[in-house]
């Protein structure tokens, strides 16, 4: 592993002058090409056994140590996506282990909040830190070679990047970053899809627009990055759900997860339910009914809501239940759809209330809805009552 001085970030100003002042150093994760194997680790670490949650690794996946990286999973002895998407899988994930550092970082707070800047004026705004992670984002896929578009939540049009990638990424850099201060997770959402060639001759502006609003049964792969106590990254390929834990001493995702079913019922209801009063009456009478446990399972669920899209999900899918954002917040094109294909994948439901949110065809690139994800029983449940997309959307201030 290396590890540079960048002059990214000014110390703080306020260090008590007596006190040494370093140079606030990042340390990087070796570029994609320089990733080692995880060879030097003598045994498996307890809890992280292939296969012991879920299901079990890919024939001929594992290396001598009986560990799976995320590179061997999608590789020619796993499940064998093609040299392309593996390259720009490696890359993808390199971005997204730069972000992990940037975001646990003593100085991330220092970009979140840079002096000067108005702070909580415009909630929707992008943050600081959703600009790096952008950033970081496009040139890793810029450096892939393999990527004709990248449309990001963070910009307005698509970015076109090169004619002959094979690729379109859909991304949402970083997710839940409002709430970073408090060290709340985070996540990066992302979607790949093909290049669709029969637009190669369009004006640029027109095909990179077009490109990325493919519906969502079209990914090839999508995931999330959770930054949390623990790095992981959750993905499918279009054949079940996995997740993949960095190993930070060697830089690897390692297949911690394989096969993530997610329970077919739960216990857990996610929302910001300080929205009771704006809700419909269908989606009031749902959450009373499953919270006094007078639902179709006698248990009286329990309400979970970290505010930050990859954590509540992550959690609900393997815990099961439902996880909701009932107003037209979240966005079609960057969350809803790679999250479904997720949920879907490992057995579950997403939807918009009312419709398969794969079945949607983006009208729009930043296109909102509500979105609905969890087990199938309790999303068939939820989705019995009607009325359950909140219509009044006020704009709240926290
Ligand atoms: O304010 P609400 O309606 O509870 O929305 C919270 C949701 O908004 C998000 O913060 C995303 O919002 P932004 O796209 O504005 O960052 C999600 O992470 C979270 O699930």
């Amino acid at each position: 592993m290396q590890s540079t001085t960048i002059p990214l970030f000014n110390p703080p100003v306020s260090s008590p002058s007596n006190l040494p002042r370093f140079a606030p150093t990042i340390r990087h994760f070796p570029p994609p090409s320089k990733l080692r194997f995880p060879t030097a680790m003598a045994s498996t670490p307890s809890g992280l056994a292939v296969g012991s949650r879920t299901g079990t690794a890919p024939r001929g996946s594992t290396g001598t140590d009986g560990l799976c990286t995320l590179t061997d999973f999608v590789g020619k002895g796993g499940i064998g996506l093609g040299d392309d998407l593996v390259l720009l899988l490696t890359h993808i994930q390199y971005a997204c282990k730069r972000i992990a550092a940037l975001v646990a970082s003593p100085f991330s707070s220092d970009l979140q909040n840079p002096a000067g800047l108005a702070v909580g004026s415009e909630r929707d705004a992008p943050k600081p830190l959703d600009i790096v992670s952008n950033e970081i984002i496009l040139s890793s896929l810029r450096n892939s070679g393999k990527v004709a578009v990248m449309a990001s939540e963070e910009d307005d049009e698509p970015v076109w990047i090169r004619d002959d990638g094979p690729f379109v990424v859909v991304t949402d850099p970083l997710d839940g970053s409002r709430n970073i201060d408090a060290s709340i997770p985070t996540g990066t959402i992302f979607g790949v899809y093909k290049r669709l060639v029969e637009l190669d001759n369009l004006p640029r502006e027109e095909k990179a627009v077009l490109n990325s609003l493919q519906s969502g049964t079209k990914l090839l792969a999508a995931g999330y990055v959770l930054y949390s106590s623990a790095t992981i990254l959750c993905a499918s390929f279009g054949s079940g759900t996995h997740a993949f834990t960095l190993d930070h001493s060697t830089g690897d995702f390692i297949l911690t997860h394989p096969h993530i079913k997610i329970p077919p019922r739960g216990q857990i209801y996610s929302v910001n339910d300080a929205r009771y009063f704006d809700w419909p009456e269908g989606l009031r009478r749902y959450i009373d009914t499953i919270r006094q446990g007078k639902g179709k399972n006698p248990k009286k669920y329990s309400a979970r809501y970290i505010c930050s899209l990859v954590a509540d999900l992550h959690r609900t899918l393997l815990y099961g239940g439902v996880a909701m954002n009932p107003r037209d917040h979240l966005r079609l094109v960057y969350e809803a759809n790679p999250l479904s294909l997720l949920v879907e994948q490992a057995g579950g439901r997403g939807s918009d209330g009312k419709h398969r949110i794969l079945s949607l065809q983006p009208g729009k690139l930043h296109q909102r809805l509500p979105l609905f994800l969890g087990s199938l029983e309790d999303m068939e449940e939820l989705e019995s009552y009607g009325d359950v997309q909140q219509k009044v959307n006020p704009g709240y201030e926290v």
